[in-house]
């Protein structure tokens, strides 16, 4: 944010006149915002501090006018990790003016978004999320919890709810199939290959016959990728890059000097003339996609063509990226443990051998050791820095704190899973922890809090209504490629694998993986299927 933030008032100087008035003004407008933005600091904290109620423990390295945000470095949430181990399961961090309290207890955390969720889950009025890219607030994401947001949520569940996706199982499989098809012929020619490509055809391919009913065959399919395209770049700006106002209100007069702004309605623009044909061919074609259910719900809903064509693109946007992403981390781990990939090859060839043919996500229940790595795979590594923040709509006091009405809002997800008290050896990747629970990640995600043992999908009502699908699209990918393929690293000139460090992160906006890496595919002689292959 910081280097950002430092780049962007570099190019506005570009184009300046480099001496005289304009420099000067520039400089006093800076010296003003510094100083507006401590008095505004000071005045914030002190409004967290309430009489009778215990303080939220801040760490130090806090920073006159930018709070902690030069402090959270290029893996914000180790950093955050760091800070509560240091200082216990709730924290405040100043992000320049604005308050943010994370935790990383889940009772805690239940008591604050499921409880008092009534209070706990608004979302912050972000200037690209909420202002540009949901044009105030419609479609589900960065809806405010009222009726129309509760409609968008009924919509979209129409779809994706587990009862409503058997649509959804079918083309997911093909999809998969295709994409590992094209994995394995890119594979013979290059030897070892980045998975990412292969893994967002899967994933944005299922959620997008989904959303649209299109098939996507192709991994090089113009529409599709224009579409992530414009995701990606909607999610980095959703992240605070996106948002200078809400952390130096007096800086907000940057956003309208900013070539940035200009980049931000140029991808609104390109999105909106994407999604008009799209949605015009999905409401006149014959397959049943959330598109044409919202359609012929949408009177009965209350909704308006904006609210839907927002709807329509949270859907796609939320579903691929994360999904894609929990699959690229299993790829990059499992090279690094050939027992583990062993373990789910001898579940997979038992149940070839019985059934003569693949599983699909309906026999999951006779895969015990894969379901177990999966759920520690999104234990391990968990796909969103911070979820997706809430805001307090008013004040909240839980467990003897007091957290004021326009606070930001943080399930520490990284730290969550790393917390000792709920994972022994958090650090270390081990799937056995979770043999015996055998409950699917929407099962577990929703039930009791003493029940929960992920954390990865968020919190209360707004926790995400694609669980079911997410979890389907990463169970097909995984059984069907190793029923065919071991997954191992590349060797190094002195013949040692390279694998990709799982300590070294890439943070894009809301989303959190590995730096790019490259594996190989390798034909399994001992798969039942090897002369098919
Ligand atoms: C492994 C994959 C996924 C992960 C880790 C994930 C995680 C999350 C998280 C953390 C939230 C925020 C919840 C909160 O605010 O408390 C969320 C919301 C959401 N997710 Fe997912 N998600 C995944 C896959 C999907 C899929 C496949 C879809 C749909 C196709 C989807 C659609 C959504 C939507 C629409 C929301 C917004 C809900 C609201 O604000 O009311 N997600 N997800």
């Amino acid at each position: 944010m910081d280097k950002k933030w430092l780049e962007v008032l570099q190019k506005e100087e570009h184009y300046l006149p480099l001496v005289g008035v304009v420099t000067v003004g520039l400089a006093a407008r800076l010296v003003f915002a510094l100083f507006s933005n401590i008095c505004q600091n000071r005045k914030e904290s002190e409004r967290l501090k309430l009489e009778g109620y215990k303080e939220i423990p801040s760490p130090s390295g806090r920073y006159p006018f930018f709070g902690h945000m030069l402090s959270l470095g290029k893996a914000p949430s180790f950093k955050v990790q760091k800070w509560h181990q240091q200082l216990g399961p709730i924290i405040r961090l100043d992000m320049g003016v604005q308050p943010w309290v994370l935790i990383n207890d889940p009772y805690l955390a239940h008591e604050l978004f499921v409880r008092n969720g009534i209070n706990s889950s608004d979302r912050h009025k972000h200037s690209y999320a909420y202002w540009m890219y949901s044009k105030g607030g419609k479609g589900m994401i960065f809806n405010q919890p009222g009726k129309k947001w509760k409609s968008t949520r009924s919509a979209a569940l129409s779809i994706l709810a587990p009862k409503n996706a058997d649509q959804i199982t079918e083309s997911s499989v093909s999809i998969t199939d295709n994409a590992i098809k094209l994995l394995k012929e890119d594979t013979d020619k290059e030897g070892a290959i980045s998975p990412v490509r292969y893994m967002k055809m899967a994933t944005y391919g299922t959620v997008f016959k989904a959303v649209f009913g299109k098939d996507v065959t192709s991994i090089n399919d113009p529409t599709l990728n224009s579409l992530i395209h414009i995701t990606e770049r909607s999610i980095v700006y959703a992240g605070a890059a996106g948002d200078i106002g809400a952390f130096f209100p007096s800086l907000s007069w940057i956003n309208h000097l900013s070539s940035q702004k200009k980049a931000m309605n140029d991808i609104i623009n390109e999105r909106d003339k994407v999604l008009e044909v799209l949605i015009r061919e999905a409401k006149d074609g014959d397959v049943k996609c959330l598109t044409k259910v919202a359609y012929s719900i949408k009177e009965e809903l209350g909704l308006d063509e904006m609210d839907l064509t927002i709807l329509l693109n949270d859907v796609f946007g939320a579903g691929g990226d994360t999904t894609g992403m929990s699959l690229t981390w299993l790829f990059g781990i499992l090279p690094q443990y050939p027992d583990v990939q062993k373990k789910i090859c001898d579940e997979v060839d038992e149940f070839l051998v019985k059934y003569g043919s693949l599983p699909s996500f309906s026999s999951r229940d006779e895969f015990p050791y894969t379901t177990a790595v999966l759920r520690e795979n999104l234990r391990f590594r968990s796909i969103t820095n911070f979820g997706i923040p809430h805001f307090t709509a008013n004040d909240v006091n839980i467990s003897g704190y007091h957290i004021p009405k326009d606070t930001i809002l943080i399930s520490s997800m990284h730290a969550m899973h790393m917390n000792s008290s709920i994972y022994e050896d958090p650090e270390k990747f081990i799937p056995e922890r979770f043999l015996g629970t055998t409950k699917t990640w929407s099962a577990s995600s929703s039930g009791s809090i003493k029940e929960r043992d992920i954390y990865a999908f968020g919190w209360g009502r707004r926790i995400c209504p694609g669980i079911h699908l997410a979890e389907m699209i990463v169970f097909n990918m995984c059984v069907r490629v190793l029923a065919q393929c071991t997954i191992e690293a590349p060797l190094d000139a002195n013949g040692k694998p390279e694998f990709v460090d799982l300590n070294n992160i890439k943070t894009q906006g809301i989303i959190f993986g590995p730096q790019d890496y490259k594996v190989k595919f390798i034909k399994r002689d001992s798969s039942p299927f090897y002369h098919q292959l």
